[in-house]
């Protein structure tokens, strides 16, 4: 596509999106509105952590806390050998809540020392990777290994004890589904998930939930991996492909091995990138649901904005401590006086002066304990209660916050603060 034809295009698609906004934003916004009416005292949300995933309310029947389930099934995902679905029930017996497409379960995993000695307690948030049922949940989870070159580096606790510990009868302590990356159930556009990896499974809860519901919605998957030994869920996808006329595949490879077959196994060679989807894409409006490695999250996501998406049509998510810039507020910016943090409990005041990247790693820098997960604003566990000043979040969080507490590892302060810690 030509550079001019393609600068057409764009024109249209902002006019389209300036009109579709008299169609379905009128709905939208009040939905917005309704969801940020949300109370959270203590709270100054920074202009930056707006993101494009809007806060819901979706815990009306979920459990609070903990919640025992033992694993029914494990079923190997991919020819590699790395990724594993568990399939996991309640031991209560009861009917499990229904989440959104694309979010998540927290677990609280207790990891033996292999040395005998006590163990290791670790939080992790893996995506719901099935549509949502009323007896099970499932979760794909792909081995981490050391980092390429780095033997000396670990490899991931959680995913490796998952993997070689974690059999059929083995019980697990689970948290409610959670997470505002999911599917907009009041849209109607066209969809488009674009993944890579691992990150595939939020959306193959979305793509399973709009195939099941036989939604007149358009899909395109994009998937990016880098050959067949770690193409998750072949036979399924060429599946909902072959028996969902509105789903087009793109699957890419990006080093194919001899033995995979262009056209077949794979419509595409190299990465997903902003070319890619303006060959691929008619002219118009969509949803785009974006799931993968942060490189190309980094790459992607604002490669979308800057072809004229709007920010509410690009919804985004990547687990880790390292986030998308354009979620995160310079943390400089967020104090302009001197602000001293108290740790009430442990006696301590700090002088906070932005070498920290937030008030969990000012806390862990004292050598104060506390409990945290997936230090990305997801898993609540380092869920703090303020007992006088304000905090501004780097990020929108994805757990829910408590009135009057704060998430320590995506704040700093706004203000003088004293946490109970
Ligand atoms: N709900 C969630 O938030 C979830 C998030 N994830 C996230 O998804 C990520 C997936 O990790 P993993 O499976 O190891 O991914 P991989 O490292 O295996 O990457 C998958 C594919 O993406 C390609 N890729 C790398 N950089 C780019 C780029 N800039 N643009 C386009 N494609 C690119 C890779 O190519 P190459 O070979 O060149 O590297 C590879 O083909 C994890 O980091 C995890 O944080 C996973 C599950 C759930």
């Amino acid at each position: 596509m030509s550079t001019t034809t393609f600068a057409i295009l764009i024109s249209g698609v902002i006019l389209l999106q300036v009109a579709g906004f008299a169609a379905f934003g009128f709905y939208r916004q009040q939905a917005r509105y309704r969801a940020l009416e949300r109370p959270e005292p203590n709270v100054v949300p920074p202009p930056s952590a707006v993101g494009s995933t809007v806060p819901a309310i979706t815990r009306a029947i979920a459990w609070s806390g903990e919640r025992e389930f033992v694993v029914q099934r494990r079923v190997i995902e991919d020819g590699n050998a790395s990724v594993c679905s568990f399939y996991l029930v309640p031991t209560d017996g009861a009917p499990l809540p229904v989440y959104q497409p694309g979010q998540y379960l927290t677990f609280k995993l207790e990891i033996p020392e292999p040395t005998g000695g006590l163990p290791t307690h670790v939080v992790r948030c893996y995506s719901l990777s099935d549509r949502p049922r009323t007896d099970h949940f499932r979760v794909s989870i792909k081995r981490v290994p050391a980092p390429p070159g780095k033997p000396d580096v670990a490899p991931g606790i959680a995913s490796n004890h998952f993997h070689d510990h974690i059999q059929e009868g083995s019980r697990l302590s689970v948290r409610a589904p959670s997470g505002h990356f999911h599917l907009d159930a009041e849209s109607e556009l066209p969809i488009v998930l674009i993944a890579g990896g691992i990150g595939l499974t939020p959306l193959l809860s979305i793509l399973n939930t709009l195939a099941h519901e036989a939604d007149p919605r358009e899909v395109w998957l994009f998937y990016g991996v880098r050959h067949r030994g770690e193409h998750i869920m072949k036979a399924h996808l060429e599946h909902l492909r072959d028996t969902h006329p509105t789903l087009h595949l793109h699957v890419c490879y990006a080093e194919p091995s001899a033995e995979d077959r262009a056209g077949i196994d794979y419509q595409h060679q190299g990465w997903i990138d902003i070319q890619l989807l303006r060959r691929t894409l008619h002219f118009g409006r969509y949803d785009f649901y974006v799931c993968g490695p942060l490189a190309m999250m980094e790459t992607l996501v604002p490669a979308l904005g800057e072809a004229g998406v709007a920010d509410e049509n690009i919804h985004y998510e990547s687990f880790g401590p390292a986030s998308l810039t354009r979620r995160r507020a310079p943390v400089s910016a967020t104090v302009s006086i001197p602000v001293a943090v108290r740790f009430s409990r442990s006696g301590k005041t700090i002088q906070w002066d932005s070498t920290s990247d937030s008030l969990l790693e000012l806390a862990e820098d004292q050598g104060i304990r506390v409990d945290s997960g997936c230090r990305a604003g997801s898993c609540g566990s380092c869920q703090t209660r303020i007992e006088s000043g304000e905090v501004v979040y780097q990020q929108t969080p994805d757990a829910d916050v408590k009135p009057g507490h704060c998430l320590l590892c995506i704040a700093t302060p706004a203000t003088d603060l004293t946490l109970a810690l």
